[in-house]
């Protein structure tokens, strides 16, 4: 669904000092500049140390499908690594980052506005680069001389075998907390590394754009790293408004997305985010994306159906998955729905 915003790649974020039309959303309620918010309640911040970090993690996934993590056991010093190599490589000109462009062709590895703004026809107040498996390539095209794309390479690399370690002990602890074994989740390990940075330059009206609109994410669990406050949850029922996950230096905060959502037969809900922006301060997030391997299926566990219990989704593969959510945006997960009525075809059960 290309539209014309799509004709004006080379928007220069530091040279406006008021917010084109384009990119001019209506007003965003709940915005942390407005201060207004203070009523206590956050997604909680779970030491994994903890003897109740199971019962802990059951209870934040299903009022909030988000937490935070600390004593994660994924370094200090890494996590510092790869923010600065993430404002290392936005930090470079426009013209020189879109050498190393998300193409069609090349599939949604690349630098570029996440896919999902072509479903809004206003513009983000942000960049991303997407990296799935390998960053060498596109490491390659920004940097193409000498040993400049070394540091970025081993930060990525260092991060995605530190990822695929925690992200291991994270989702025995997410089925643990629903009642599944460990062998479950091994089935579950081992998906293709999926790497989103994110860059949100500061705003001179920030209350009137976007940095990432309201989304879920297509995965088992999102890992994602932020210094600074940006990030916004919606709570579970919707309530209460837009909540702001406070930074908490070291911590993780992690997501429930729309497969574990699907696992769990809808008793865990994935979370509604987005990323709001700043007048002064330019904000980088790095967002671990979980998923299954290609060939696994992906449906209600069979503990969590039964007899006043039926499943309430069809058995999905993650790459289908991706292709509804490409095509149907907020739309994905009511489409594989079995109980409500949904106006598509792809219901063909599988
Ligand atoms: C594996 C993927 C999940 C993702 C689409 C993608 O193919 C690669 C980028 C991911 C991301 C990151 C930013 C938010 C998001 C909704 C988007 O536009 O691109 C997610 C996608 C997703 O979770 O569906
Ligand atoms: O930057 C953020 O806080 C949110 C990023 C995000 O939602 C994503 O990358 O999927
Ligand atoms: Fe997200």
């Amino acid at each position: 669904m290309p539209s014309l915003k799509d004709t004006h790649p080379h928007f220069d974020f530091f040279s406006a000092d008021s917010l084109p039309d384009s990119y001019t959303w209506p007003p965003l309620d709940d915005h942390p500049s407005s201060f207004h918010r203070s009523d206590g309640h956050h997604p909680p911040v779970i030491d994994l140390d903890s003897p109740d970090a199971v019962d802990l993690v059951r209870r934040a996934c299903l009022d909030w499908g988000a937490f935070q993590v600390t004593n994660h056991g994924v370094p200090t010093e890494l996590l510092h690594r790869v923010e600065s190599q993430t404002r290392r490589l936005f930090s470079l000109p426009t013209h020189h980052k879109n050498l190393a462009a998300r193409s069609p062709d090349v599939g949604v590895s690349g630098f570029g506005p996440a896919p999902i703004s072509r479903f809004f026809d206003k513009r983000f107040w942000s960049e991303g680069f997407t990296i799935i498996g390998s960053p060498f390539d596109h490491a390659l095209r920004l940097w193409p001389d000498g040993l400049g794309h070394v540091p970025f390479c081993d930060a990525i690399r260092e991060y995605e075998e530190a990822m695929e370690g925690f992200t291991g002990r994270l989702m025995r602890l997410a089925f643990a907390s629903l009642g599944l074994d460990e062998r479950v989740a091994r089935e579950f390990r081992g998906g293709p590394t999926v790497i989103q940075l994110n860059s949100y330059p500061p705003c001179p009206d920030p209350g009137r754009a976007m940095g990432l609109a309201a989304h879920t994410d297509s995965t088992l669990l999102t890992v994602l790293y932020q210094t600074a406050t940006g990030l916004q949850v919606l709570r579970r029922g919707g309530g209460t408004g837009w909540t702001t996950v406070q930074p908490v230096p070291g911590a993780l905060v992690v997501h429930v997305g729309d497969l574990l959502h699907v696992i769990s037969n809808g008793r865990y809900q994935s979370v509604l985010h987005r990323a709001v922006v700043d007048r002064a301060r330019h904000r980088y997030s790095v967002a671990y994306l979980c998923g299954p391997p290609a060939h696994v299926k992906v449906s209600p566990s069979p503990t969590l159906v039964g007899p006043d219990r039926a499943p309430a989704y069809r058995a999905v593969v993650w790459g289908e998955y991706l292709g509804l959510k490409a095509k149907l945006f907020n739309r994905a997960l009511a489409s594989i729905s079995v109980t409500q009525n949904n106006n598509n075809n792809n219901n063909n059960n599988k």
